[in-house]
């Protein structure tokens, strides 16, 4: 499939993520927002800087969901785009390993894990568990980066609550 066509219908899947993280999260209590880079008025509201952040300062949750709204592009971009954008701390990736390793851990059993990692040594060495366009707009941004596991229990909380956990990415 031509790659564009398929970048857009997997952004249009990340607006069905987020609608159904919404409705998890109503379930359970939670106040959030969905905000899609796509815009399908109809089903969820357009991502709108200045709505995005009242609904932080209201204490609410936001969803970004629908990517960057461009092809070539990755969730991992989105997600330091839209926290360099509200002027987030940090940048949590929660993902299918449990850190950022010396080689894929998938591909090569022998793979170190690192506690912490800097940006020029995490783009120099080419470590793929985010992509290159990522990893250097939250360099620029002096946006720091957690990577952990979402399949550990408690992984998320921990990381939340500041406690060490995973790969800290720094600048
Ligand atoms: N150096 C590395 N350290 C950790 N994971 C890596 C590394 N290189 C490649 N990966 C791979 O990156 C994957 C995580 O990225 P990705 O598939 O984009 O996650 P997600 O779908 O959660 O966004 C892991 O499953 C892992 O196999
Ligand atoms: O700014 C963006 C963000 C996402 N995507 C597409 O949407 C998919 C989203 O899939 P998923 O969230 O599973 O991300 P991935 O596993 O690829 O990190 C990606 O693979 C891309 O094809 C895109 O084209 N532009």
């Amino acid at each position: 499939m031509d790659r564009a066509q398929a970048d857009y219908m997997g952004m249009l899947a990340t607006v069905m993520n987020g609608l159904a993280l919404h409705d998890a999260m109503r379930s359970a209590g939670m106040a959030s927002r969905v905000q899609s880079a796509l815009n399908i008025e109809q089903v969820v509201e357009p991502y709108i800087r200045a709505k995005a952040i009242r609904y932080l300062e209201q204490g609410r949750t936001v969803i970004f969901s629908g990517g960057t709204g461009n092809p070539f592009f990755t969730t991992d971009t989105a997600a330091a785009l839209r926290g360099a954008e509200i002027g987030a701390e940090i940048v949590l990736k929660a993902t299918k390993v449990d850190g950022i390793y010396s080689a894929d851990p998938k591909k090569d059993p022998l793979a170190i894990r690192y506690d912490r990692i800097s940006f020029d040594e995490a783009i120099a060495q080419n470590l793929a568990v985010m992509d290159a366009t990522a990893f250097a707009l939250c360099r620029d941004q002096k946006l720091p980066i957690n990577v952990f596991s979402i399949f550990k229990k408690g992984a998320l909380q921990r990381v939340t609550m500041g406690e060490h956990e995973g790969t800290l990415v720094y600048c």
